[in-house]
C-alpha cells in the first residue's frame, strides 16, 4: 500500500515538474509527500474508486436535460458539451496545438454570468488547458495582473467583454477568441471536430485544472492552483454531504471567480445533472422573484454570502410588507426549497434569526477557502448551531494548533471523530487543514507555497478557530481579526456579532488599531440605519449591557456604506489604511 502511495506521489511530483514553470523546494515536497500519502490512504478512498474526470465528461449522460437557464434561454447538457467541443477546436487552432493536449497552458476568460462561462471552462479542459476565470467587475489593471501573473497563452472574451479584452490582448501580444452571445452558443457546434480530442487525456487527477485568484484581503492576490483531482474532491464532498441530486434546481447569483460561485453553485449541480438558473447579476428583486416563481423548474437550493441575505431581508422589509405576501413567502420557501446555505464570511446572528423568521429556514453555515475548498459544514440534517461552522466534510481533516506554544494540538479530527487534548477544549489556535481538496500550489510562488504548509503537510489557513461543544467556531483571520488588547485576545468577529444586535446598526467591521497603552484598541466601523446616529459614549453605554467590558470598542467610526467586495468581505487592511494612515 505504502509503495503504491509513494509511486503515486512520485508520479504527482513528476507531473508538478512537468507543468510548473518553477520547482518547489525539497522541504515543500516532503510536506506534500506526507500530505499526498495520507490522502491516498485516507478519506480519498471514495474518490479513488471513482476515476477522476472533469465535469464535462458527465454531460453526455444527461443528454437533453436542462443544465443552465440564463437570461436568454435554456441550455441542455448536450448543447453545452458540443459548444464546448467546438470552442476547444478553435482554441487548438489558435494555439497551433497539433497534439490535442495543451499540457496545462493557461487560458484566461471573461464571461457574463451565463452559459458561456461553462462553455469557456469546459473547452479549456477539453484541450488539456488550465482555466483562469477573470472577473468582469475588476478594473483593467487587475485583469492584466491576473493574465500576466498566470502566464496565460490565450484569452477568451464573452460577448459583452470583447471591447474590454481586445486592447489587453494586443498589449500583451496574446490571441483572443470571441465567444458568441449566449443565445447563439450553438454556432460553435460548426467547429466541432470528428474525433474526441479530450479522450487523449486519461491522467486527469494530478492535472492542473484551474487557477483562482484570492481576493487579496491578506496581501496581493495569489493564483491558487487546483488540479482536477482537488476540484472533484470538493464537488464530491458537497454532493454527498448536502445530498445534491439531479432533481435539484439552484439559483446562482454569485461572481464566477471564487470557489463559492464556481464549485459550490455551478460545478456541483452540473456534476449531478441538476439545473442551474443563472442571474446576470445580483438583484434582491430578481432573487425574490425567482425564489417565489410558480414557473417550472422551481428553485430547490440557494447559496449566498451573508451580505446577499442582508440585502434580501432589507428588500423584504421595504417592499414585501403585506401580511398575506409574507405568509406566502414563508410557505413557498419552506415547501419548495430544501437547502439554503451561507458562507465565505461570518454569518451575523441577526441575519440568521431574521432569515428564519422570513423563510422558516435555518441557514446552513459552512466554512471554506480558495485554497482548500469547503472544509467545515453544519449538518444537512440535525442541529445547526448558530455562530458555529459544524464539523469537517468527508475527505477533510482539520486540527487546531497553538502555534505559539510549541505547536500543541488542541483538537484534531475528520468527519467522523474529533480528539481534543484534555483541558484544552475551547482554547484558540490556528486552523490547519489537509485532504484531497487542498490546492497544489500558489502559481509561480514556491516560497509562499512552502510557507503555507507545515512540515507534515497541513495547510495553515491563517484563521483562528476554537473547538467547543462538539463543533468548530471561526474566530477570524489571525492577522487582522484577532485583536490583542491589554493582555486579552479579542475576536473581531465576536465583537461584530454583538454589535449587530444593536437595533440601529446595520453593518459593522471591527478593527484593531495600534495603541501605545493597550497594544491595540478595538475600533468599530459602523453603518447605521437610515436617519439614525450614534456617539461613542452611547455605543459604550449600550455595549455594557451586552458585552464583556474588555471587548467594548474604544473607538467609533460611522460610515455611509460599508465597503464590502462582491463576496461580502471587508478589506480590513484598507479600512486601517483609510482611517489610521499612520
Ligand atoms: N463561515 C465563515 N465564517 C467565518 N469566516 C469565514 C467563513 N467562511 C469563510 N470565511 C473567511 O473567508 C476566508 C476565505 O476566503 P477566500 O479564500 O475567498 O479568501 P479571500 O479573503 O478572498 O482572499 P485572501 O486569501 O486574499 O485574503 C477564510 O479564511 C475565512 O477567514
Amino acid at each position: 500500500m505504502l509503495c503504491v502511495s509513494m509511486m503515486a506521489v512520485w508520479r504527482s511530483f513528476q507531473n508538478c515538474l512537468h507543468y510548473k514553470p518553477c520547482r518547489c523546494s525539497l522541504k515543500w515536497l516532503m510536506g506534500n509527500i506526507v500530505h499526498r500519502t495520507w490522502t491516498s490512504s485516507g478519506p480519498l478512498t471514495s474518490r479513488s474508486r471513482e476515476r477522476v474526470t472533469p465535469v464535462f465528461t458527465k454531460a453526455l449522460a444527461y443528454e437533453d436535460k436542462v443544465a443552465i437557464i440564463d437570461k436568454d434561454r435554456n441550455h441542455s447538457y448536450n448543447c453545452l458539451y458540443h459548444s464546448s467541443r467546438g470552442l476547444a477546436a478553435q482554441i487548438h487552432q489558435a494555439l497551433a496545438c497539433h497534439s490535442g493536449d495543451l499540457q496545462g497552458k493557461r487560458i484566461s476568460f471573461l464571461c457574463a454570468n451565463d452559459a458561456s462561462y461553462t462553455v469557456a471552462q469546459w473547452a479549456t479542459w477539453m484541450c488539456g488547458g488550465t482555466a483562469v476565470p477573470l472577473y468582469r467587475k475588476h478594473p483593467v489593471a487587475e485583469l492584466e495582473y491576473v493574465i500576466s501573473d498566470s502566464q496565460s497563452s490565450l484569452l477568451l472574451a464573452g460577448k459583452p467583454y470583447t471591447a474590454m479584452l481586445e486592447p489587453l490582448a494586443q498589449k500583451l501580444g496574446l490571441p483572443c477568441l470571441h465567444l458568441p452571445h449566449t443565445s447563439s452558443l450553438d454556432a460553435l457546434h460548426a467547429a466541432e471536430p470528428q474525433s474526441q480530442s479530450e479522450e487523449l487525456i486519461s491522467d486527469w487527477a494530478e492535472r492542473p485544472a484551474m487557477i483562482i485568484y484570492t481576493s487579496g484581503t491578506t496581501g496581493r492576490p495569489k493564483g491558487v492552483l487546483h488540479t482536477h483531482g482537488s476540484l472533484l474532491a470538493m464537488v464530491q464532498a458537497l454532493v454527498s454531504e448536502w445530498a445534491w441530486s439531479r432533481d435539484d434546481v439552484i439559483l446562482h447569483t454569485l461572481p464566477l471567480h471564487h470557489v463559492h460561485g464556481i464549485v459550490n453553485t455551478l460545478m456541483c449541480p452540473l456534476w449531478v445533472g441538476a439545473t442551474c438558473i443563472m442571474l446576470p447579476d445580483f438583484s434582491p428583486e430578481k432573487v425574490w422573484e425567482q425564489l417565489l416563481s410558480s414557473q417550472s423548474p422551481a428553485v430547490t437550493v440557494f447559496m449566498a454570502v451573508p451580505t446577499i441575505y442582508s440585502k434580501l431581508i432589507q428588500h423584504y422589509d421595504q417592499h414585501l410588507t403585506h401580511p398575506h405576501v409574507q405568509d406566502f413567502i414563508r410557505a413557498v420557501c419552506k415547501e419548495r426549497i430544501r437547502l439554503m446555505v451561507s458562507g465565505s464570511a461570518a454569518l451575523p446572528q441577526p441575519v440568521l434569526k431574521r432569515w428564519r423568521e422570513v423563510t422558516d429556514h435555518v441557514l446552513l453555515e459552512r466554512y471554506g477557502m480558495t485554497e482548500i475548498g469547503m472544509a467545515l459544514s453544519n449538518p444537512l440534517n440535525g442541529p445547526r448551531i448558530p455562530g458555529a461552522v459544524g464539523a469537517p466534510l468527508p475527505g477533510v481533516e482539520v486540527r487546531i494548533v497553538m502555534t505559539n506554544i510549541s505547536n500543541t494540538i488542541i483538537a484534531e479530527g475528520d468527519s467522523k471523530h474529533t480528539r481534543v487534548k484534555p483541558g484544552l477544549e475551547g482554547r484558540e489556535g490556528e486552523l490547519q487543514v489537509r485532504g484531497s481538496s487542498v490546492f497544489q500550489e500558489y502559481w509561480n510562488k514556491p516560497q509562499e507555497t512552502e510557507d503555507s504548509f507545515t512540515e507534515d503537510g497541513w495547510f495553515k489557513t491563517g484563521d483562528t478557530a476554537v473547538y467547543k461543544d462538539g463543533v468548530y467556531w471561526i474566530m477570524g483571520r489571525t492577522s487582522v481579526d484577532i485583536i490583542k488588547s491589554g493582555g486579552y485576545k479579542i475576536s473581531a468577529l465576536d465583537v461584530e456579532r454583538h454589535l449587530l444586535a444593536h437595533p440601529d446598526i446595520t453593518d459593522v467591521a471591527v478593527i484593531g488599531v495600534r495603541d501605545s497603552t493597550w497594544g491595540q484598541k478595538v475600533v468599530a466601523v459602523v453603518q447605521m440605519k437610515n436617519g439614525k446616529t450614534i456617539s461613542l459614549p452611547e455605543l459604550k453605554a449600550w455595549a455594557r449591557e451586552h458585552m464583556a467590558s474588555y471587548t467594548i470598542p474604544t473607538g467609533l467610526i460611522v460610515v455611509e456604506e460599508m465597503p464590502r467586495n462582491q463576496m461580502g468581505k471587508v478589506n480590513k487592511r484598507d479600512l486601517l489604511r483609510q482611517f489610521f494612515p499612520h
